[in-house]
């Protein structure tokens, strides 16, 4: 897929830096003609033999999967440039800040709006599945509020993703460590159900503020993920509901297979749009007449 080569600051005006990720630095951008803002993603290339920088093929497989997405829980991407020794990639604008600075804020959320904000994010995982990607990196800071009023999210940073066909294996050791599922940590086959364990990490981590998996060092770490070791404390758990915590226990599954898949979860009653209670009354009142 070819890339445009005319000169960025033709179209845009590049303004302050809003984010970062793999080997890239994200920045507000004005289109000239339309006046509107996007976020222009500027990733380095790797060149000659150099370990810096992001591979061609990596740079293609984000661009690709992020054309073939389309969902309003998942980053848009408008157009895509390209300079000797950079990639830009020019995304949609999302101002609200990152999922993890809004916990660090409030330490933890109370399980309505936990579970608003896992409903969102199962929406955009969905629409990735569906299309065989595995974001393969789901953590708070790769999930952007789209502005601070409502729940609504952005799945963000598509480095990592891959198309899972199923035939070739997909192992690497990659993500960030306390989100990865066990398969990663022994190396084993990545499959949709990487993206799961995760998001049972980002859930826990919702509802209580801790990392259920966080050791001392990467090692401990690991053997926590490998070996299912978390609890539920009582100090964070106390008053968090049973089924709360079931959601969470069926995405902590060492077998991959066995995992609650995203379907699975957009129908846990935990996350399924609770009946309006107006709706149960008239219920009820019906049953009450006769
Ligand atoms: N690694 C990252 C990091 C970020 C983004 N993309 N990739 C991003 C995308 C659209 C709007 C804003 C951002 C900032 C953070």
């Amino acid at each position: 897929i070819a890339f445009k080569r005319e000169p960025l600051e033709e179209s845009y005006e590049i303004g302050d830096d809003i984010g970062s990720g793999h080997f890239a630095v994200v920045r507000r951008a004005l289109h000239k003609k339309s006046g509107e803002a996007f976020a222009a993603k500027f990733i380095r290339k790797r060149r000659g033999g150099g370990r810096k920088g992001a591979k061609a093929e990596d740079i293609q497989r984000e661009v690709s999967i992020l054309r073939l997405l389309d969902h309003e829980n998942v980053i848009r991407l408008y157009d895509v440039y390209e300079t000797g020794i950079e990639v830009i990639l020019i995304l949609e604008l999302v101002t609200g800040g990152e999922l993890f600075d809004y916990i660090s804020e409030k330490d933890h959320l109370g399980e309505e709006e936990a579970s608003a904000f896992i409903a969102q994010i199962l929406r955009g995982v969905k629409h990735l599945h569906d299309h065989n990607i595995a974001h393969l990196d789901l953590k708070p800071e790769n999930i952007m509020l789209r502005n601070r009023s409502t729940q609504s999210i952005k799945l963000i940073d598509f480095g990592l993703a891959q198309r899972i066909q199923g035939k070739e294996d997909i192992r690497a050791l990659m993500g960030t460590a306390e989100f990865v599922a066990p398969e990663v940590v022994s190396y084993e086959t990545l499959s949709l159900a990487t993206d799961m364990w995760s998001v049972g990490v980002i859930t826990y981590i919702l509802l209580s503020g801790a990392s259920p998996f966080l050791g001392d060092n990467q090692q401990e770490t690991y053997h926590n993920i490998t070996a299912i070791n978390f609890q539920f404390d009582e100090e964070y758990f106390s008053n968090t509901s049973e089924l709360a915590k079931d959601f969470i226990e069926k995405l902590f599954v060492k077998m991959p297979k066995k995992r609650a898949t995203v379907d699975d979860c957009l129908n846990h009653p935990w996350i399924r749009p609770k009946e309006p209670l107006e709706l149960i009354k008239r219920q009820s009142a019906v049953i009450n007449i006769d």
